[in-house]
C-alpha cells in the first residue's frame, strides 16, 4: 500500500508562511481497514492546498520537513523520479504535442515496451479519449482537456495520484460524469488518490476521507459524515454543507444564555453543567436541521415576522432567508412543512446544535466543562 507522509513541513512563499508545520499521513493509521481510500483535501481558497500537492509531487522544495512516500524519504528525489503523477488546476498538457504524443511521454518511465503500450491503451479506454488522440490541446474543449490530462496521469502509472481541482470550471453534466469516472478509476487501481477542492459538496460526494486544511495545516481528517456531524471548528463547519451552517453569537453566564439577537431562545440547563465565569460561545445550526412545526422537544427557537423572510424554491424544499441581527439566516424547510403562521417560528433539536468557543473557533463537546 502507498502512504504519503508529511513530517513538520514548513514553506514560505513570497515572504509569507504558507505551510506552517504540517504533519500528516495519508491514509491515516486508523484507516487501516480501508487500505485504498479516496482522499479529498478540502479548504478555502488560498489556504495552501495546491502548495501541499506541489510539495508532495516534488515541484516545490519545502523550507524544512520531510516528505515520505511508501516509506522512503523523497526530499532529494526530483519530481520526475517520484512515484507520483499530478493533474494540475491549470492544465499542463504540452501545447506543441498531440494528446497521443503526450501520453507516450508520460508513460516513458514504464521500462518494458509491452507494459507501456498496455498502460497507454488502458488510459485511453478509461477516459474515452480515443477520438482526440491526434489533436493538440488548443483544439480541445475544457472538459476534453481535463480528460486528456487524466489520461496522461493514468499513463504514468504512479501509485500516488494528485488531482488539483480536477472538476473546476466544468459544466454540470460533464462534471458529474468525470466525478464518477475519477472514482471508478481510483477503485480500479492500487494506490492513493488525493483530490483537492474547495467545494464541500464535491468532497462529500467523492471522498472516503476528507482532510480539511485551514491556514496551512490539516485541522480534521475523518470520513465525510463525521466532518458533517461533528466539525472540529467553525472554519471546518463552513467548508461542508450548502447553504452554509448558521452561526449565532451568545454569552453564557452561570445558567443564563444571552444571544446577540433577541429573536433566539435556547432552553437552559444543557448541555454543559459546569462553568464559573461568563464565556462567549457560537451556536451553529445547519439550515436543513430547522423545522417550522415544532415537535415540542425543540432546544433552540427563532421567531421572526413572516414579512421579513424571503422564500425561494429549491427542488422539493424551500430555502427561507432573512437577516438576524445583521447576519444572514437560512433555513431549508421541506415544501409541505412550510407553515403559514406569523411570526414564523423555526426550531432545532438539541442533537442538531453545534457549540464552538467564540475566541478559538474550536468545537466544544456536549458534556464538556465550560469552566475556564
Ligand atoms: N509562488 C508564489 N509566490 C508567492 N505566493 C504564493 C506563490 N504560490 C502561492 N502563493 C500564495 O500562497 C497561498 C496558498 O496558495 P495555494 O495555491 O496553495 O492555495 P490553495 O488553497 O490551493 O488555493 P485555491 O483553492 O485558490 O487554488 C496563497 O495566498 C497564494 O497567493
Amino acid at each position: 500500500m502507498s502512504h504519503v507522509e508529511l513530517r513538520d513541513i514548513h514553506s514560505m512563499l513570497g515572504g509569507v508562511d504558507i505551510i506552517k508545520g504540517l504533519n500528516f499521513r495519508f491514509p491515516s493509521e486508523n484507516a487501516a481497514q480501508d487500505s485504498n481510500p479516496y482522499i479529498v483535501l478540502l479548504g478555502a481558497s488560498g489556504c495552501g492546498k495546491s502548495t501541499m500537492l506541489r510539495i508532495i509531487a516534488g515541484l516545490l522544495k519545502p523550507d524544512s520537513g520531510e516528505v515520505v512516500i511508501s516509506g522512503k524519504d523523497v526530499c532529494g528525489v526530483p519530481s520526475r523520479k517520484r512515484d507520483v503523477s499530478m493533474v494540475f488546476q491549470h492544465d499542463a498538457l504540452y501545447p506543441h504535442l498531440t494528446i497521443s504524443q503526450s501520453l507516450d511521454l508520460s508513460a516513458r518511465r514504464i521500462a518494458d515496451a509491452e507494459g507501456r503500450k498496455a498502460q497507454i491503451e488502458r488510459a485511453i479506454e478509461l477516459t474515452g479519449i480515443a477520438p482526440l488522440l491526434q489533436r493538440r490541446p488548443d483544439r480541445l474543449s475544457g472538459g476534453e482537456i481535463r480528460r486528456a490530462s487524466i489520461a496522461k496521469m493514468i499513463a504514468r502509472k504512479a501509485t500516488v495520484r494528485l488531482l488539483d481541482e480536477p472538476l473546476s470550471a466544468l459544466d454540470g453534466p460533464v462534471r458529474q460524469v468525470l466525478a464518477r469516472d475519477l472514482r471508478l478509476l481510483h477503485d480500479d487501481q492500487l494506490g492513493t488518490t488525493i483530490h483537492v477542492t474547495h467545494d464541500g459538496n464535491e468532497a462529500m460526494r467523492m471522498a472516503d476521507a476528507i482532510a480539511v486544511m485551514d491556514n496551512g495545516v490539516i485541522v480534521q481528517f475523518a470520513p465525510p459524515t463525521e466532518i458533517y456531524d461533528r466539525p472540529a471548528s467553525i472554519n471546518v463547519a463552513r467548508t461542508i454543507g450548502s447553504p452554509m451552517m448558521n452561526f449565532f453569537a451568545a454569552s453564557i453566564d452561570r445558567d443564563r444564555w444571552t444571544f446577540q439577537s433577541p429573536a433566539i431562545q435556547l432552553d437552559t440547563g444543557f448541555p454543559f453543567s459546569s462553568f464559573r465565569t461568563q464565556r462567549e460561545i457560537v451556536v451553529g445550526v445547519r439550515p436543513e436541521h430547522f423545522e417550522m412545526q415544532s415537535s415540542g422537544d425543540a432546544a433552540l427557537r427563532i421567531s421572526m415576522p413572516a414579512n421579513e423572510v424571503a422564500h425561494s424554491r429549491v427542488s422539493e424544499s424551500t430555502e427561507m432567508t432573512s437577516l438576524l441581527d445583521r447576519e444572514a439566516f437560512t433555513a431549508v424547510i421541506s415544501r409541505q412543512a412550510v407553515a403559514s403562521s406569523d411570526p414564523f417560528v423555526f426550531s432545532a433539536s438539541q442533537e442538531d446544535l453545534h457549540f464552538f468557543d467564540a475566541d478559538t473557533g474550536l468545537r466544544i463537546e456536549s458534556g464538556e466543562s465550560l469552566a475556564r
